[in-house]
């Protein structure tokens, strides 16, 4: 792979960017990565471990001359980030971020962004539970979604160049309008996260009464949730204050459906109980067969390519 940015910032140093800044190295696509974060602690582990070029003090001098700058902060401290690098950046630079939502993300930022500098929001459909300097991987993002949400009349040469940093790093790229994304990623990423939270509350609330026997006793699938639970607090408070509408809307919807389920057993309706797994199962086994889960065993993919 060649070079495709002289140099990159990439401003918070966490699991993400530090992600980028293995990914970037695995392929050879960036001349120099320059790196800051808020907290000298985090800035001194990236130092001490080597997880970019150079580390900095300020978001301000780490984008100095820079041709591409990522935000990699919690989706809440965005517009304050946009607000302090604005007047430093590098004009004909592009100007991205990796937030979890894409509207909250696109007004906090978008009016600091100088006339001259191509502003396009990214997110990675990629994670774990994880969170700073030293959790980051090169592998993250291989075989995972990145969305590009570029507003309209944004240069095709700029969207071009950082859908093929993306590819590069492993994703396969997909343009997707940003209300849309935050509607979808509402339904795949953060009422899921939301359910996890609280599923894992209410076991502790049990384990009290039951002496531990909740977690001792948990299997796999409330093991996942447990995982997905351990995910960073303030990332995932700024998820929900800023896809807020989106949230509501489909916990509403999640609500009506427990409901309905609660009221079959409740009644004994094993018919509606049965259709409705029935129905879920199929949904699963389709996305298998479409290849459409990269965790999943390759029967799915294999049985598709036959
Ligand atoms: N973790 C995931 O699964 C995941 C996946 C895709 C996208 N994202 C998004 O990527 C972004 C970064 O997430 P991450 O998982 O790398 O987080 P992280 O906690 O690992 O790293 C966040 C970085 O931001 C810095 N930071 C925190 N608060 C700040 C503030 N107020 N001002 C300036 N810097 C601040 C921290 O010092 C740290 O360097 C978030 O917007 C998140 O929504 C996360
Ligand atoms: O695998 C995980 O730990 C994740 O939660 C990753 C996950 C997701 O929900 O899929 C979390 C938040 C993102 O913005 C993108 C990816």
């Amino acid at each position: 792979m060649s070079v495709l940015y002289d140099r990159v910032a990439l401003i918070g140093l966490g699991l993400i960017a530090g992600s980028m800044a293995l990914a970037m190295r695995r392929a050879q696509l960036a001349g120099e990565i320059v790196g800051t974060a808020r907290s000298a602690e985090t800035r001194a582990v990236a130092a001490e471990i080597g997880l970019v070029d150079r580390v900095v003090d300020t978001a301000a001098e780490a984008v100095q001359g820079a041709d591409l700058v990522v935000l990699a902060v919690p989706v809440g401290a965005m517009g304050a980030v946009a607000a302090e690098i604005a007047p430093h950046l590098k004009p004909g630079a592009t100007v991205s971020d990796v937030g979890s939502v894409k509207r909250a993300v696109i007004d906090a930022v978008g009016p600091h962004v100088p006339e001259g500098v191509h502003f396009i929001p990214a997110h990675p459909l990629a994670g774990t539970e994880h969170s700073g300097p030293r959790s980051g991987f090169a592998e993250l993002f291989d075989n995972r979604w990145c969305l590009l949400v570029p507003a309209e009349g944004s240069d095709p040469k700029a969207v071009d160049r950082l859908r093929a940093l993306w590819e590069a790093m492993g994703a396969s790229v997909e343009e997707m309008d940003a209300d849309h994304h935050d509607l979808v990623l509402a339904v795949t990423s953060h009422v899921p996260h939301l359910i996890a939270y609280t599923m894992v509350g209410v076991a502790d609330d049990l384990r009290r009464v039951t002496d531990s026997e909740v977690i001792k006793y948990s299997a796999a699938g409330f093991r996942d949730f447990t995982r997905i639970a351990a995910s960073d607090p303030t990332m995932w408070r700024d998820v929900f204050l800023t896809n807020k509408d989106a949230t509501l809307d489909i916990l509403g919807r999640f609500t009506e459906e427990l409901f309905a389920l609660q009221r079959a057993i409740r009644t004994g309706q094993g018919d509606i109980l049965f259709d409705y797994f029935t129905h879920t199962r199929a949904i699963r086994r389709g996305i298998i067969q479409a290849g459409q889960d990269t965790d999943a065993p390759d029967f799915g993919r294999a049985k598709k390519a036959n």
